[in-house]
């Protein structure tokens, strides 16, 4: 204990005062529940809050070092520390069995290549030929909500979770074949339950124990299943494309997914007209990018836009205001056309409130490589773990004054500026999140075109609370309840 307290002494980070256990330290309250996780989460982010920006943590300890953890709910911590540590903490290295060196988890030095490799493919023209998806997937399932509107509650988040889904396998992977694509969902949802289980549990994460647990073999099994799966459509494409012979010119006007504009980079379809990265990804890189961003943007969006629609449900006039907007903009037309999008500028900020009140991913964790010496005169020693507490940056009071838990995208219309690291739901500097505009665009395109049909209502109320959600944290934030509304036409 005295080698744990004596590193508080030489960083000045004050303690949290929640219980720490021999040899475990604050890692037991890691071990509840999701939604016990939530709170824990909210309660070290507010304490930080209290003792001016930063607490500190442990979460066990071996012989030789002590897991430190430092919490905080500062923008300026926050803005250091996004820009200077660029290295991700042990939990990424569970990521690390399916996505291997994949950008989001890969080494600093691995990262940096990844990250120019994929960057080209989040361009403004290979963004427009995603947004054609996004409209078309929209509409599709706009009209397969039909038979729900008028019958009863429905949890939203099942139906996002389909079309993000749908858009990631065919403007990412190019694919759109049902019975495939099924498979590697399923797989993929199994990967990720258990993925959850071995980040929250630091016992778990130990291999040889791991090796014990039931799951053991499905996850496994799961990984292989989506291996095979990528493997394939790059196989595929390599033998479409040896046999095509297009010239580039008539190339640059056809939609690419993700995928095929990472693999021209072979030199088949001429790299330069068609914009894609100079360097020859191996198959190994193109399978392990395209799990990256099938996993980095699948399941956030669809968290997003769920905690979107549950709020515009439980806020009628909001609702109506952006409806109005939707009206001004399209007039007479139901389909969302690319142009609109920057128009909408009411539905920006209400997706931009919705993501500071529930960021989906709420916590970000960096480590820090040498030591940073904040302005306040703590320190953030070489090695300790950063837990940037999203969550509670976005409700810091210091910020976002004393109605930081009230939902008024009119926050982001004012001319009022904030701290800019004050919200940072896709992350900020050299390792943001590189799939930010997609997200935003996939989410106007749905939350437009569902609203354009159908009027959000609450679920009828159950018990006697005031939360809008049951929050819980696996590996995002999600509602407990399954994002539950009401559906109704709009007859128009
Ligand atoms: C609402 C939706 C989304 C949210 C809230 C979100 C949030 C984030 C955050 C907070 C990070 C940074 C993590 C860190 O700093 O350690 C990140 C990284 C990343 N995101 Fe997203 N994301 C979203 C959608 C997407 C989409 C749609 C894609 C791709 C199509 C994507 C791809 C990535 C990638 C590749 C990284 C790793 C970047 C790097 O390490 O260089 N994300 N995301």
């Amino acid at each position: 204990q005295c080698r744990i307290w004596s590193v508080e002494r030489r960083s000045g980070q004050p303690a949290s005062r929640h219980r720490a256990l021999p040899l475990l330290g604050h890692a037991h309250l890691l071990l509840g529940s999701d939604a016990d996780r939530m709170k824990i989460l909210e309660a070290v982010g507010r304490e930080a809050i209290e003792k001016g920006g930063v607490v500190a943590t442990w979460l066990g300890r071996s012989f030789y070092t002590t897991l430190r953890c430092a919490v905080t709910s500062d923008a300026a911590v926050a803005e250091l520390v996004l820009r200077r540590c660029l290295a991700k903490t042990a939990v990424s290295d569970i990521l690390r069995h399916l996505c291997g060196n994949g950008t989001v988890s890969a080494p600093v030095n691995i990262w940096r290549l990844r990250r120019k490799l994929i960057t080209p493919m989040f361009s403004t023209r290979h963004l427009r030929n995603s947004f054609a998806t996004f409209a078309r997937k929209s509409a599709e399932m706009s009209e397969r909500m039909r038979p729900a509107a008028g019958n009863g509650v429905i949890s939203i988040a099942k139906y996002l979770s389909t079309y993000t889904l749908e858009s990631v396998c065919e403007s990412i992977l190019g694919e759109s074949n049902e019975k495939k694509r099924d498979e590697f969902l399923c797989a993929f949802e199994e990967y990720c339950r258990i993925a959850v289980l071995r980040m929250s549990n630091p016992l778990l994460a130990v291999e040889a124990v791991f090796k014990l647990h039931p799951a053991f073999t499905t996850y496994y099994r799961s990984i292989r299943i989506m291996w095979d799966f990528i493997d394939e459509i790059i196989n595929t494409k390599k033998v479409l494309g040896k046999n095509k012979n297009v010239s580039a010119s008539e190339d640059i006007n056809q939609p690419k997914s993700f995928m095929e504009l990472l693999m021209c980079a072979s030199g088949a379809r001429g790299a330069g007209a068609s914009g894609c990265a100079a360097r020859v990804p191996s198959t190994t890189e193109l399978r392990e990018e395209m799990l990256v961003l099938a996993l980095a943007g699948g399941d956030t969006s669809t968290v997003a836009a769920s905690f979107a629609c549950c709020l515009l449900a439980q806020q009628p006039h909001v609702q109506e205001r952006l409806y109005n907007e939707l009206l001004e903009v399209l007039g007479e037309r139901k389909a969302i056309e690319l142009e609109d999008l920057t128009k909408l500028k009411y539905m920006e900020a209400v997706i931009n409130e919705s993501l500071r009140l529930y960021p989906p991913v709420p916590s970000i964790l960096r480590k820090v490589l040498k030591d940073i010496t904040l302005p306040s005169g703590v320190k953030l020693l070489e090695g300790t773990g950063v837990c940037i507490n999203v969550w509670c940056l976005h409700r810091n009071p210091l910020y976002w004054g004393p109605d930081a838990d009230i939902f008024n995208p009119d926050r982001f219309l004012d001319n009022v500026k904030h701290h800019p690291h004050a919200f940072i739901p896709f992350g900020s500097g050299p390792r943001n999140c590189i799939g930010y505009r997609y997200a935003m665009m996939s989410m106007k395109t749905v939350v437009a075109t569902l609203l354009r049909s159908y009027r959000f209502l609450p679920p009828p109320t159950s018990g006697d609370t005031n939360e809008i959600f049951s929050l819980k944290f696996d590996i995002m934030l999600r509602d407990l309840e399954g994002f539950k509304l009401q559906l109704e036409s709009r007859h128009v």
